[in-house]
């Protein structure tokens, strides 16, 4: 609801009030329109302010009406009629005025800001355009340029870049409302023609075609085949070009378009995905509303390799105490100057004072001593981690909480080696530690919930989306990325180039596929777990054998290519060929080809024409087939931590929602019958056959999602 009083005798307040956002529901906005016709019709209301309880102005439009039979007033109209009012209307903005919420700020004649606040259109984010006006509205206040920008990238802005745009008349350290009322008070009777941003001429943009041109063109390559982004600077050309009038039809006929679409669906099932996550639960019934985590205050990370560095930066950054050890000299020597220099980058981006002086640096593990929690990110090696986390149980004092960032290696035995193995829990960043948003946390089955719980909640101080599963060989996200990688080189057997499949995986919207993620991270990483799990056979053998290990299809392409010293990037050839050892620009490489056929050739193969279709459905289907095995298994509670688990951590489009929301778009029943029909052709190929809990969802007709 809204409410609506009198302040300082001639001041209208109406306070949104819908928690926890003040999202615009069909509730609020017949309330606003209540509270608006009332300050209208009062005399004793000279003017308006428009505030939102608890602090935040508004969230926006309410996201989970979208999918509903949408009642109450429209907002398009309630805008209008506080635009028209001939009584000054000041929004007073705290918290943020996001999407809707800032169209409704927009509608007003003024807006006061708090300097903590954030203002943005992040419609976009969502799969639509900001339809209540504020694609028509914004690049009249602000310019073509700016509007564009923050309308196709859905960035939320602070207060003083929003005051520096012009979309806020004046920045607050105090009091929101009570600076919005006086102001209110002292523009009171003055005339409101120059006010009503609907009525400005859009700045004029030279060169009008080629910038939009330009505009479309980088949003294409950027958008990786989402609609919205492409529909917002359509929207934005139209205020450009249009009278607002023309332009508001524009825009209600591209949100048309976006509002029913399935990307739509998907990026606001992914907006509800990220948060439920946080509201986890493991099958020992710890729950994230039941398990107190413990306070932590110094961390220290062990091993200050690749994932270390960045480890200790986001732990820095957070705010902790760093303890960081590492045992051989020259690392440690260049992990100082690694750590010191993302720091300062960091900080250089958030305008903030870098904070090294918070890490201290060790090569003795007894510097850990003090830590609250202690993260383990040494080789990949068991014994290894075997001895760190015994050496870890003599050293740390009671009730810390040790960790491991191994991405793939059982954690129950690791929590065996210790005195308290209810303490152990992993913690699973991806690289680059500090920049990637996914962290996997990984409980066993004698892991405490409040071990789960102080994970989780340091993952969420590190501004981490931090899922928590259970534990087995690569957890969720590399579990899942086995049947991939599969599926891939088995199709280099069938006939298919590593750019034919990266491009069918890039066309979908993934930003690279799968053979250049495989030259960037590194070929000998997989080369190295397949030579441990004894899979690695020195030398190529001919006939059926050379490509089946434990009774099923086995492809020996990338031990083969490791072999010749083919690791990716790092050795300037691998999948592709690089210009140097380290480059990045991936060019096809003529000797990789002759290498397929003669490979084919020597393995009695023939090769045949693989298209897209074949390549999304057998990586994708293979993926999603191991997510159900997951789920049967209770690896994850639910298919939202999978989705998240993809999109923030292995470049899954966001707007196709996560392979198990994906799935479901699809069709079980598709996916079933696809997997299926490939299973039947290459029946030793195990992950190709639908796991139990497909079938069975499928049989019954129900659904994985209530969305879909
Ligand atoms: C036939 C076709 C016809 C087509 C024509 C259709 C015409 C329709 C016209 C409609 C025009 C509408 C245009 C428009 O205005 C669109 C929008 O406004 S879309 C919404 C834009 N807003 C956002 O994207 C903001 C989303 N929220 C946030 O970013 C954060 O929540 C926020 C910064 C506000 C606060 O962050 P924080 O404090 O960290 O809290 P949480 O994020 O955890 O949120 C708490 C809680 O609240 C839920 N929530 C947040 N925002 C919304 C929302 N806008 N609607 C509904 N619910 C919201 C959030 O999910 C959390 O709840 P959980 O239960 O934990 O999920
Ligand atoms: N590299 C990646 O992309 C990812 C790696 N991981 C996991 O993180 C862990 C570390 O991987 P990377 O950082 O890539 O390895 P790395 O090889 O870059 O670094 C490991 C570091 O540990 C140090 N070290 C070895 N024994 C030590 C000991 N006893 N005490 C202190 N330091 C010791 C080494 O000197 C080295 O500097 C592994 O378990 C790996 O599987 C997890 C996610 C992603």
């Amino acid at each position: 609801m809204a409410q609506f009083s009198l302040v300082s005798a001639s001041v209208g307040l109406i306070t949104l009030q819908n928690p926890p956002v003040n999202a615009l529901s069909a509730v609020l906005r017949q309330g606003i329109v209540d509270a608006v016709e009332k300050a209208l019709c009062d005399p004793k209301v000279k003017s308006v302010v428009i505030c939102g309880q608890n602090g935040i102005f508004c969230g926006g439009a309410d996201i989970r009406e979208f999918g509903t039979n949408m009642r109450g007033p429209p907002l398009i109209p309630m805008i209008h009629a506080i635009e028209s009012a001939n009584k000054p209307m000041v929004a007073a903005i705290e918290g943020s005025a996001l999407g809707g919420g800032l169209e409704l700020a927009l509608g007003c004649h003024y807006r006061i800001a708090h300097s903590q606040a954030r203002l943005g259109l992040p419609e976009v984010t969502l799969g639509l355009l900001p339809a209540a006006g504020g694609s028509q509205r914004l690049p009249r206040l602000i310019g073509v340029p700016a509007a564009l920008n923050l309308i196709t990238t859905g960035r939320h802005v602070t207060a003083a870049e929003a005051l520096q745009l012009g979309i806020v008349d004046q920045v607050t350290d105090h009091n929101t409302v009570d600076a919005a009322v006086k102001f209110s008070q002292s523009v009171a009777g003055q005339s409101l023609d120059g006010r009503r941003i609907s009525t400005y001429p859009c700045p004029v943009q030279p060169n009008l075609d080629a910038f939009f041109e330009e505009a479309m063109l980088k949003v294409r390559q950027s958008a990786r085949g989402a609609i919205a982004p492409v529909a917002c600077v359509q929207a934005v050309r139209a205020a450009a070009t249009l009278p607002y009038a023309q332009g508001m039809k524009r825009e209600k006929e591209l949100m048309a378009t976006l509002f029913t679409s399935g990307q739509a669906r998907a990026l606001q099932y992914c907006f509800f995905a990220q948060r439920a996550v946080g509201r986890w639960s493991t099958p020992s019934g710890g729950r994230w509303d039941t398990s107190k985590p413990r306070p932590v205050h110094t961390a220290a990370v062990i091993g200050l390799g690749t994932m270390g560095r960045g480890i200790t930066v986001a732990l820095a950054q957070t705010g902790l105490s760093v303890v960081a050890v590492e045992t051989q000299v020259k690392q440690l020597t260049e992990a100082k100057q690694a750590v010191s220099g993302m720091l300062e980058r960091g900080a250089t981006r958030r305008g903030a004072a870098p904070t090294p002086d918070r890490i201290t640096y060790s090569e003795n593990i007894q510097a850990v001593a003090g830590a609250d929690l202690v993260i383990e990110a040494v080789f990949e090696d068991m014994a290894l981690k075997e001895k760190v986390f015994r050496q870890l149980s003599d050293v740390c004092k009671p009730g810390a909480l040790l960790c491991t960032n191994t991405s793939a290696l059982d954690i129950d035995h690791l929590a065996s080696q210790t005195r308290n193995p209810e303490l152990v829990v992993g913690m699973h960043f991806f690289a680059p530690a500090h920049v990637m948003k996914l962290l996997e946390v990984v409980y066993g089955p004698r892991s405490s919930s409040q071990a789960v719980a102080t994970a989780m909640q340091l993952g969420k101080k590190m501004g981490k989306i931090s899922v928590a599963v259970g534990n087995c060989r690569g957890f969720v996200g590399n579990r899942m990325l086995k049947p991939y990688l599969e599926q891939a080189f088995f199709l280099l057997e069938e006939g298919a180039t590593p750019e034919l499949v990266d491009r069918a995986l890039e066309d979908f919207g993934f930003p690279m596929g799968v053979f250049k993620v495989s030259d960037l991270s590194g070929l000998d990483v997989g080369w190295r777990v397949r030579k441990a799990d004894g899979m690695v056979e020195s030398g190529l053998s001919t006939g059926p054998s050379a490509r089946i290990r434990q009774g099923r299809r086995y492809s020996p392409l990338g031990d083969l290519l490791c072999e010749q010293g083919r690791f990716g990037q790092k050795t300037g050839r691998g999948w592709y060929l690089y210009d140097k050892p380290g480059g990045r620009v991936s060019k096809s490489d003529p000797w990789l080809h002759s290498f397929l056929e003669e490979y084919r050739v020597q393995q009695g193969l023939v090769a045949r024409r693989v298209d897209q279709q074949e390549v999304l459905e057998r990586c994708l289907f293979a993926l999603i087939n191991e997510g159900f095995q997951i789920l049967e298994e209770g690896i994850a509670a639910g298919p939202e931590d999978i989705d998240a688990i993809y999109v923030f951590g292995y470049g899954w489009p966001r707007h196709r929602g996560g392979p198990m929301f994906y799935a479901g778009m699809v069709g079980l029943a598709k996916v079933m019958e696809r997997l299926d029909h490939y299973h039947q052709a290459h029946p030793d190929e195990p992950s190709l056959q639908p796991c139990s809990l497909l079938r069975r969802l499928v049989a019954s007709g129900k659904k994985l999602h209530s969305q879909l």
